[in-house]
């Protein structure tokens, strides 16, 4: 068979090896100019060659638990089959390092220091707990559920997918408004416990992993390789699909748009396929131009599954200099702040390096949306300061002086519209649905896994088992 995939990020490209594997051929049609997606290692060229300076604009590292197995599956795979040139090595991701600092209403301390409850001035029964042991004691029993049983586990987290996780907290559990308000400043982004108490629980499980790994050189490597197996020659770059018809022989034809050929010359390519699969977030498919109507549950859970927007900055510096302060060098891991920024992530890679380094910078939720409204000159502008209001306790640290440049990116602004955050009520009523195939066209994706937010499940076999079998 003759399969369209449209979307060249991970799970368009899983899907296109996976059903190669099977004999089937395929044709990829990816929008951008290049494969990923939210898979996106940006590398600064200003520096000299050696310098090989990178950061993650997109997805960033991989716990290593068995629910995210499938990833290093995939890349064993990669590895055997792929060239020695394109060989993924996974390096440690720090997650959390002794030395990282909160900072908070002006003062730096430990996530774990006890004063932060009194500093928000929270009633006397939570006064002597940590943002982290309150909400733990909210959703270890989950998470051991989960860990005994999956599918049980998440069957019984469904009983309150209608909640949001706050709505939970304040009628299940009672916590008064400012509790609430002081866990998910600490433990999470500004109004995330408005999603879906299932979302929100899934998270907690997937960051309660002690092992994490990254890909030296970067995550693109990953996509890359999967390109190359796939075969460049099968993947269309520039190449927006914005028709899909069904034909009355039953194949799909798909028509993409896109500036081709030496002089980048508009083009129109039409192609009839046996079969499609769709590997795109649900605001890219509601996006193409000209597309069959399916149910109307379907239909409302294209328009409605919700994406929060993600925003990522990586500042470059001239040094390393957050890994050669006397005061709390950080090796990895990273800082859960109250200012605009709200983390500083440290990287992971190149720990210890001489040269230059960047630092990322992560909003989620209303701390990334608010970042749209403003040229990046601002954007920039605040970062810096707010790093130096960071900063401001060391003497020997001035971060105008280090700063060389910055990449920003907004994920709100790209077609997918940031990671699938589901609202209260989602999973369960859009969850099934949105996967349901649609006569010859098959649908994967981030937001049809149960771990939102993770490269870990492109959901595909299944479906090449579908197609092949139909
Ligand atoms: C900021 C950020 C941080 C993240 N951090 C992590 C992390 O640390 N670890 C982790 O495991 N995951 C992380 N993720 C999630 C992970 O990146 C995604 O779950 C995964 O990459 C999604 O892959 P996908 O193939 O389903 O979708 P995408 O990567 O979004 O791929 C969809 C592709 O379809 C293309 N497309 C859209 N419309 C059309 C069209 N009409 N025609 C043709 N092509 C089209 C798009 O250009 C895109 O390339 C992060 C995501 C973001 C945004």
């Amino acid at each position: 068979m003759h399969v369209g995939i449209i979307g060249a990020g991970i799970s368009g490209l899983y899907t296109g090896l996976l059903l190669r594997r099977e004999g089937h051929t395929v044709t990829i049609f990816e929008a951008a100019d290049r494969v990923g997606g939210r898979i996106y290692t940006h590398r600064f060229t200003s520096q000299a060659k050696s310098d090989d300076i990178y950061f993650e604009a997109g997805a960033m590292r991989i716990p290593r638990s068995s629910l995210h197995s499938k990833v290093f599956d995939f890349i064993r795979y990669l590895n055997t089959h792929g060239s020695a040139e394109n060989r993924i090595e996974l390096i440690p991701y720090v997650l959390d390092h002794d030395n990282n600092r909160s900072f908070f209403r002006g003062e730096k301390g430990l996530l774990q220091d006890p004063r932060w409850a009194a500093k928000a001035g929270l009633p006397a029964t939570y006064r002597n707990k940590t943002a982290q042991q309150l909400l733990g004691s909210v959703v270890i029993p989950w998470l051991t559920l989960l860990r005994q049983n999956f599918d049980d586990g998440f069957e019984k987290l469904l009983q309150f997918d209608e909640y949001s996780f706050r709505t939970y907290l304040r009628s299940v559990v009672g916590w008064p408004h400012e509790v609430i308000e002081f866990v998910e400043l600490f433990c999470s982004q500004t109004n995330q416990y408005d999603l879906s108490f299932t979302e929100i629980i899934m998270q907690n499980l997937d960051f309660d992993t002690k092992d994490w790994a990254t890909v030296r050189d970067g995550m693109s490597r990953m996509t890359q390789c999967a390109a190359s197996l796939v075969g460049f020659k099968s993947i269309r770059l520039n190449s927006r699909v914005d028709r899909i018809a069904y034909l009355n022989d039953g194949r799909v034809e798909l028509s993409a748009q896109g500036l081709h050929g030496l002089h980048g010359l508009h083009q129109t390519h039409t192609e009839a396929f046996d079969a499609v699969v769709i590997a795109t977030p649900p605001a890219a498919i509601h996006s193409i131009v000209d597309r069959p109507i399916w149910s109307f549950m379907k239909e409302q859970a294209i328009r409605g599954a919700h994406y929060e927007p993600l925003y990522k900055i990586g500042l470059h510096f001239r040094t390393r200099f957050w890994e050669r302060t006397d005061k709390s060098p950080c090796f990895g891991g990273q800082s859960t702040t109250d200012l605009r920024f709200r983390w500083i992530v440290y990287p992971s890679n190149d720990m210890g390096s001489n040269g230059s380094g960047v630092l990322l910078l992560y909003s989620w939720m209303s701390d990334a949306a608010k970042w749209s409204g403003l040229p990046q000159a601002e954007r920039i502008k605040i970062c810096l300061h707010d790093l130096s209001k960071y900063y401001a306790d060391d003497a020997e640290i001035d971060v105008y002086e280090q700063y060389i440049e910055a990449f920003d990116i907004m994920w709100t602004a790209e077609s997918c519209g940031g990671d699938a955050m589901f609202l209260p009520g989602q999973f369960s009523r859009f969850f099934e649905v949105a996967k349901k195939r649609e006569g010859q066209i098959f649908f994967v994706g981030e937001h049809l896994s149960n771990h939102h937010t993770w490269s870990q499940d492109p959901k595909t076999p299944r479906h090449a088992k579908a197609i092949k079998l139909k």
